[in-house]
């Protein structure tokens, strides 16, 4: 028996394996009316499992992602998340429970806020498992699996406020799928690492075998051949300016770079 057998002591769709994300004409403002992005069309489906999205800061990447999983309901258009025979609209809140089920977030380095109170971060992952009733030996197999993989067995006693930067990025990962989503959601997994914590990091998500979109300023990560990054966004002034391969898009996002550095240096 799996896991999501257990989930809320009731029984669930079965999870896919990957969802399909349908962006039509969606965008967002926020209170103040200020664009956080644009309206959009974008279809990211299993086709592409490792979808990244680059573009400079307050270029709507947060904006984006934020669509995608639901915590942000588009102003205008819609954001639908289809799985098998199920198509949610993050709009209907109704919906939004089966979404946060089926996509995994990852908020920068951060960790859920209740980590901190308990005493380790082995009780950490365990306790909102337990809460839903997962039976003992089905949580052991799933938070040591997910320890091993993301290398925090040797800090599973320690509470979350002693691990560093990298482990904290690699357990906020690892919470995200301790419920087995089917995709995750990353903004800026490896932020404010250096690049021995970074590789380790996106050499962990990427080896996991789970269909990721994921935020980054990272040009190098996104065309290393074994993380297999297969589709690249670039954004630009809230807006999709390119969809493709990531070596195109890292050619498209630094001539943007460029033409707005020399815009810059032109108006001083
Ligand atoms: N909570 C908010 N309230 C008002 N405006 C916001 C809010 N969050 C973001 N914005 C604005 O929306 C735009 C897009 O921001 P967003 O955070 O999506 O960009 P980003 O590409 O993720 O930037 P960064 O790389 O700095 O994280 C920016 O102009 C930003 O100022």
């Amino acid at each position: 028996m799996g896991l999501f057998d257990f989930l809320g002591g009731k029984s669930t769709p079965d999870k896919p394996s990957s969802v399909t994300f349908t962006v039509a004409g969606a965008g967002h403002r926020y209170d103040d009316n200020g664009i956080g992005l644009l309206p959009v069309d974008l279809t990211i489906g299993p086709d592409t499992r490792r979808v990244a999205i680059i573009g400079l800061n307050g270029s709507g990447k947060t904006t984006l992602l934020k669509l995608l999983d639901g915590a942000l309901k588009p102003s205008v258009g819609t954001v639908t998340v289809a799985a098998g025979d199920e198509t949610l609209d993050t709009a209907n809140r109704r919906d939004l429970k089966r979404i946060e089920d089926l996509v995994g977030r990852v908020r920068r380095e951060e960790i859920p806020e209740s980590y901190y109170q308990a005493k380790d971060i082995r009780e950490a992952i365990d306790q909102p498992l337990k809460k839903h009733k997962v039976p003992e030996a089905v949580r052991q197999e799933t938070i040591g699996a997910l320890f091993a993989h993301f290398d925090l067995t040797s800090v599973a006693m320690q509470p979350a406020s002693a691990l560093d930067s990298e482990k904290r990025h690699l357990l906020a990962i690892a919470s995200a799928l301790s419920f087995s989503p089917a995709a995750v959601v990353a903004d800026e997994p490896t932020k404010g690492l250096d690049e021995i914590g970074s590789a380790h990091v996106a050499r962990a998500l990427f080896s996991y075998d789970k269909q990721v979109i994921f935020a980054t300023h990272d040009l190098e990560l996104i065309q290393r051949p074994e993380y297999a990054i297969d589709r690249t966004i670039v954004l630009d002034e809230h807006d999709v300016v390119f969809d493709g391969s990531p070596a195109d898009a890292a050619a498209c996002y630094t001539d943007l770079v460029r033409k707005k550095y020399e815009e810059t240096k032109q108006r001083q």
